[in-house]
């Protein structure tokens, strides 16, 4: 008889566990965990940490990212183990492992912020990588403090965005979902020469805004760009940009237009497609990523988990890409 508490893992390489063999296993069955991958505690190490922030305490606009973590890992259960794009299989070669989410104060920022930081500093201290899946925007600067300080240098950012997240501050408050990027330059975290936004778009305060942001250490690739210059000549630049050092990659799922991603807080029209987002995530092959995160995913405005599965799929690109540098 079918021993319905095994999960019955598929073996990759070495002691590697992969995910619940979907052919004896429902894949609707069982609590969720990113593509049905071990928790923590079913491995007894891991070289790549999928973590949920629970956490949108710095929106601006409509709430609800804190329920991205689970939405997200409910919206992965169909991922395959293999990416015939890439032609690799993400989970056979490193150990992908769900951590679970962290416990992050709802009430205050700044303890939200230092949590984050402390925990993935914790989970990057034996060289394993990590993958956030958020919450707000605002978790890119503890993430980045983390990647700082085990990197000992300043890190590439590369943003996919329909937004700048280099603004000051709203209200007066220095730490929100729109102004990450800009507190992680001005504390030297990034490296200013080397950090990118993709997907940018819709309305700004004021022209400054742009002036602020190359200041701040940023270059630009709009969401027209896609329309005009077309993916491949994205990819080009975007690795242009990027080669010679540390990346870490944030994807805000609003960079998708509100077709391709309606569960999200603040959408912009105009914005990419998933088969763009997801094509450009390829060309990162060969890049060092060294941490990453998915934000802004909204359940309650989501529908038929649209925004979900487009989120689980640009992890599992990501987890592709981590596998593919592994490989080398
Ligand atoms: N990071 C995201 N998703 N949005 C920032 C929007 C900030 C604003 O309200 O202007
Ligand atoms: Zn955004
Ligand atoms: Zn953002």
């Amino acid at each position: 008889m079918t021993d319905w508490t095994d999960p019955g893992f598929i073996h990759g390489e070495g002691t590697i566990l992969g995910q619940a063999n979907a052919a004896e296993r429902p894949r609707y069955a069982d609590p969720s965990t990113f593509a049905r991958l071990p928790r923590l505690d079913q491995v007894s190490d891991a070289d790549v940490h999928i973590v949920g922030l629970p956490f949108d305490t710095g929106v601006s606009y409509r709430p609800g990212a804190r329920f991205g973590p689970g939405h997200i890992r409910a919206s992965s259960k169909l991922l395959r183990p293999y990416n015939q794009s890439m032609d690799i299989s993400p989970f056979a070669n490193q150990q992908v492992a769900d951590c679970g989410d962290l416990g992050i104060n709802p009430f205050s920022i700044t303890e939200a912020i230092d949590t984050i930081d402390t925990a993935v500093t914790g989970l990057g201290e034996h060289g394993a990588t990590t993958l956030a899946l958020g919450g707000d925007h605002t978790i890119a600067l503890p993430m980045l403090r983390a990647m700082h300080r085990l990197y000992g240098q300043r890190i590439a950012v590369l943003h996919f965005d329909a937004h700048l997240d280099t603004w000051d501050t709203y209200f007066g408050a220095p730490y929100t979902h729109g102004t990450p990027f800009r507190r992680a330059s001005e504390e030297g975290l990034i490296d200013m020469e080397r950090s990118l936004h993709i997907g940018i778009r819709g309305p700004l305060y004021s022209k400054t805004d742009l002036e602020d942001d190359q200041r701040l250490g940023f270059s630009i690739i709009r969401s027209d760009d896609y329309e005009v210059d077309g993916t491949r000549s994205i990819v080009e630049r975007m690795r242009r940009r990027l080669i010679g050092g540390p990346v870490y990659v944030s994807v805000d799922i609003d960079i998708l237009d509100p077709a391709a991603a309606p569960g999200t807080g603040t959408p912009e029209a105009g914005g990419l497609t998933s088969r763009e987002l997801l094509h450009t995530l390829r060309g990162l092959a060969g890049l060092n990523v060294v941490g990453a995160d998915i934000v802004e995913v909204a359940p309650a405005y989501d529908h038929a988990e649209i925004t979900g599965i487009a989120a689980a799929h640009v992890a599992y690109e990501l987890l592709t890409i981590l596998s593919g540098n592994r490989a080398h």
